[in-house]
């Protein structure tokens, strides 16, 4: 990172480096949230039908899920203060001399903190972030073996400086959780379930949020800010700056294409955790982050995930002899371990994935 020159690790093979053009992801869905604000909660309705007002928001979301895997929410109801607070908090904190972030990098104990060498797919991501959990502390499994019962508590490691973020990334983890409860219950109404269908599961929840900081890089057609990737949670909610930078995989053609920033719309996509839920009605879709040579960019994926002892598999409600369950169960907070633990550094194989669950048919 900050190299003159890129080291070999961040190299991507030639079939997965950008492409000097790409087209706009224009057609993504913008799905104006104001009918949540002007009609009842989503909560507000005890049954599968959606209540007057929100079926034709519930039919863009299922829309949405289906082709895309992935929409633009705007009229969201996050407050915009509570962005710029964290979005300052972030450049400020990056900003600092290394040893001073290293202060708070995570290690093998705590995956939580100052991190900037993260592999996806084995190749260096061209970043540096910082993880914090939305409860704290989070409970998750203190090994990835199945075996092993044992739990762990995993702490936020607060910076000393600037003085302002542990408040501005609190506060804004708290106005986000509640949109994702919004958007949870807006999902399980698209899949003709009860609103609240899910919402036991984020009881204890693993959520966390991540500030991502892409620095310029001298080789953008060589490296990635984030390689190739599914998110394995259920859902993400990313606020991302005004450089962009974000390419989702077109479920149509799969091309790539740029999610362009829209100022203060959040872009969510449905996780492997929704993909196993809905028996891949819902798909998770493939995105990677591109760098460019000039400009640094900043974005803020906050990722809405079930407890620990959550055991994740196709609902019974949408399962049936025609349509059998594609999925064997896995508990949620082993595969979060896993994945944490391997990603710590390179590894010789593949780090785990939910198509490993998939029933043979
Ligand atoms: O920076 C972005 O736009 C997306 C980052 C991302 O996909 C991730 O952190 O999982
Ligand atoms: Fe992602």
């Amino acid at each position: 990172m900050g190299l003159g020159t890129v080291d070999s690790a961040f190299i991507q093979d030639v079939e997965h480096r950008p492409k000097p053009t790409i087209s706009d992801a224009g057609d993504i869905p913008l799905i104006d949230l104001s009918p949540l604000l002007a009609a009842p909660t989503p909560s507000g309705a005890h049954e599968e039908v959606p209540p007057a007002g929100l079926s034709g928001l519930v039919e863009e979301v299922e829309a949405a899920c289906r082709d895309w895997g992935f929409f633009r929410v705007t009229n969201h109801g996050v407050p915009t203060g509570l962005l710029e607070r964290i979005q300052l908090a972030a450049r400020e904190f990056f900003a600092l001399p290394s040893e001073e972030k290293r202060r708070v990098a995570r290690d093998e104990e705590n995956p939580l903190g100052y991190y900037d060498s993260e592999h996806t797919k084995n190749v260096r991501d061209w970043k540096e972030v910082f993880d914090f959990t939305v409860e704290e502390p989070a409970t998750i499994p203190s090994s990835s073996d199945p075996g092993d019962e044992r739990l762990q508590e995993i702490k936020n490691q607060w910076p000393e400086y600037p003085h302002e973020f542990s408040e501005a990334c609190k506060e804004y983890a708290k106005g986000v959780e509640i949109l994702a409860y919004k958007l949870l219950e807006l999902i399980a109404l698209s899949l003709k379930l009860p609103p609240k269908r899910f919402n036991d599961f984020f009881k204890d929840s693993t959520s966390f949020v991540r500030l991502n900081h892409y620095p310029p890089c001298p080789a953008p057609h060589l490296a990635l800010g984030v390689t190739r990737h599914k998110d394995a949670v259920a859902l993400t909610i990313l606020a991302q700056d005004q450089v962009g930078g974000l390419d989702v995989k077109r479920k149509s053609d799969g091309e790539w294409v740029r999610v362009n920033p829209i100022p203060y719309s959040y872009i969510i996509n449905v996780g492997d955790i929704v993909q196993v839920w809905s028996n891949d009605r819902y798909e998770s879709v493939e995105h990677r982050v591109c760098v460019n040579s000039e400009k640094e960019r900043f974005s803020i994926p906050f990722f809405f995930n079930p407890s620990h002892h959550t055991m994740v598999k196709p609902l019974e409600e949408l399962v049936s002899a025609e349509d059998p369950a594609k999925y064997h169960e896995y508990n949620w907070g082993k595969f979060f371990k896993t994945k944490r633990s391997s990603n710590f550094r390179k590894l010789a194989v593949e780090n785990i994935q939910i198509y490993h669950f998939r029933k043979t048919q």
